[in-house]
């Protein structure tokens, strides 16, 4: 399976399980794996027949700006549901992180896996 990756995507949104968390938004960091259904695009040179990353970054930060998680685990689960129904990717991986949300712990954060990952 070809596979398309995003690093380091910064996001603003409101997240976090404390009452200090949802008062204003902050900065995650993205890292995704998007599995693409076919090898179509490595052959025609064509965007249509590839799932295209910035649309996908568009349309993420659009969504992070309008809904708010209580949990990172909940944020990527939403984003691999719209990796996989929306864009048409068969197999999704996605890390959240928070960035200096502990104290003398520079990034925390959860990789989840959704879909299937073909040959
Ligand atoms: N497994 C998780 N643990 C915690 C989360 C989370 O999203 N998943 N969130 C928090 C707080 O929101 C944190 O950002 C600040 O203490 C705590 N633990």
């Amino acid at each position: 399976m070809d596979i398309i990756y995003l690093q380091q995507v910064r996001a603003d949104t409101v997240i976090g399980w404390y009452d200090w968390e949802r008062t204003q938004s902050q900065a995650v960091e993205l890292d995704l794996e998007i599995g693409l259904p076919s090898a179509r695009a490595c052959v025609s040179d064509d965007l249509v027949d590839t799932i295209d990353y910035d649309k996908v970054v568009k349309h993420l930060r659009a969504v992070m700006a309008e809904k708010h998680f209580l949990l990172i685990e909940a944020l990527a689960e939403h984003i691999a549901h719209i990796l996989l129904h929306d864009f048409g990717a068969p197999w999704i991986k996605v890390s959240v992180t928070k960035l200096n949300i502990l104290q003398d712990v520079g990034r925390v954060g959860v990789t989840i896996e959704r879909g299937h990952r073909g040959s």
